[in-house]
């Protein structure tokens, strides 16, 4: 159990299982994500990672087992899916204006997150002009935008080169050290989820059920960490 445990539960799935076209993706999966946490769930490609999501939002339905969401959720996929022909203001400002606020209003709202959120002076570029790396700091802003409270990550750094993957990685440690935001992340890279996580749940090949959880300990002892990460490293590498 790690501190996150004692407080409220703001997803629960609870004995899921979900077919398509008469072929099994999940089988019987049970998850549990508290406030403020950050849980990854690992898994294979292809395995049914993206699928857990569409559940988790009601995009689709399950076979059996249930699912309790204690909050409002906001999804960011791989692709950053912003808009071209707007500045990156009016892109992170979109939500809101969606959610009825003037454009000036809702300008007004999201200024202040540039600086939070590593994306000062970029307010007026146009998405073109952005790194991938900073398209998808954008992307992770305007999802932050749309609700603070349960973030879901699709493989967010997917399509980033490995340098900018590992400068993104630390980017969003540190924005997660300054908001209280509920996160789950899909990923296959286990170095990304045991850098990022304090919980991981393995999942196996299709049909996909949950073959173990770890707690991941954060330590300031740097032997200590490397050692950690080495040993969870190989015991998660020994499960996929
Ligand atoms: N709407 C759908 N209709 C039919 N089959 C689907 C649908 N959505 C997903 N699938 C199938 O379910 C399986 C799991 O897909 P899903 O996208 O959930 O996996 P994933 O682990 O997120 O994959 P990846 O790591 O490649 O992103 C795949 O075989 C996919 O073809």
């Amino acid at each position: 159990m790690n501190s996150y445990q004692n407080k409220n539960k703001k997803i629960s799935i609870n004995n899921v299982s979900k077919s398509y076209d008469g072929t099994k993706i999940l089988d019987n999966i049970s998850m549990d994500v508290y406030e403020g946490e950050f849980v990854s769930i690992l898994g294979p490609s292809g395995c049914g990672k993206s699928t857990i999501f569409n559940l988790i939002c009601n995009l689709t339905g399950t076979d059996s087992g249930d699912i309790n969401v204690n909050g409002k959720i906001s999804y960011m996929y791989q692709k950053d899916l912003l808009l071209p022909y707007k500045t990156i203001i009016d892109n992170v400002a979109l939500p809101l204006i969606l959610n009825k606020k003037s454009k000036k209003e809702a300008k007004e709202i999201v200024n202040p997150y540039f600086k939070v959120f590593g994306l000062s002076g970029y307010e007026n570029k146009y998405p073109n002009e952005l790194s991938g790396g900073m398209k998808q700091r954008a992307n992770f802003l305007r999802t932050y935008i749309n609700s603070d409270d349960i973030m879901l990550l699709d493989e967010p750094f997917g399509a980033l080169d490995s340098i900018t993957k590992l400068s993104m990685q630390r980017w969003l440690l540190e924005v997660k050290g300054r908001v209280n935001s509920t996160i789950i992340l899909i990923t296959h890279d286990i170095d990304e989820a045991i850098m990022l996580s304090n919980r991981i749940y393995v999942i196996s090949q299709k049909p996909a059920s949950v073959k173990k959880e770890f707690i991941v300990n954060k330590t300031d002892n740097n032997d200590k960490k490397m050692e950690q990460v080495i040993k969870l490293k190989n015991e998660i590498l020994s499960l996929l």
